[in-house]
């Protein structure tokens, strides 16, 4: 493991971008690319390898409570894990103090976006109505998910995902919870 000024402090390969790459990806973090916010800060739409590949970059805000331990924490598990399932980190930056994680672009949105779509409601997501028995098989891929990272996909990785967009039968299940 080498040093943060040496680099890669997460001994992982996931690539270290400076912080002029992620400039350039955000347009310098413009607003207008500002997807989100969550507990670890601002969240952009970036572009990278001269806007060939969409990410989401996660810029740690001063004030959040998530600070750099939890920063290498994220960078150290994620880097070495891949599940369909999984959004993938792709990199990361450190220079100038900055503290910046970068994925890969989710452009169908979250799964809450999904899950709580109301019918009729404007939807500026794109989502579509999940029907009862695709929000079962979310759960269950769900399970699936937490099950691969508690074993490290020893056992479950090699199982195909359920495929939620399977629309089928939605009268049968529609008594369930959620
Ligand atoms: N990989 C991604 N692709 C597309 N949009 C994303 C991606 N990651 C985050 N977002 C957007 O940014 C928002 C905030 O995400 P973020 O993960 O920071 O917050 P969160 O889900 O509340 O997690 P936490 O607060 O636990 O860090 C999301 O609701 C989503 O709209």
């Amino acid at each position: 493991m080498s040093t943060r000024d040496g680099g890669n402090q997460s001994g992982t390969h996931c690539h270290r971008y400076s912080l002029a790459e992620i400039q350039w990806a955000t347009h310098n973090f413009d607003d207008a690319l500002l997807i989100g916010k969550g507990g670890f800060g601002k969240v952009y739409k970036g572009f990278m390898n001269y806007g060939a590949t969409v990410v989401a970059i996660k810029r740690l805000n001063a004030e959040s409570k998530q600070g750099a331990e939890e920063f290498w924490s994220e960078i150290k598990t994620l880097s070495m894990l891949r599940h369909p399932h999984l959004v993938t980190l792709i990199g990361y930056s450190d220079e100038c103090e900055e503290m910046i994680l970068v994925y890969e672009y989710m452009a169908n949105g979250t799964l809450a976006d999904h899950l709580y779509k109301i019918r009729g409601k404007e939807n500026t997501k794109n989502t579509q109505h999940l029907t009862w028995k695709q929000r079962l098989h979310v759960c269950i891929n769900a399970a699936r998910e937490l099950d691969y990272l508690h074993n490290t996909g020893q056992v479950l990785c090699a199982r195909p995902p359920v495929d939620i967009r399977d629309d089928a039968d939605e009268e049968e299940h529609r008594s369930l919870p959620l």
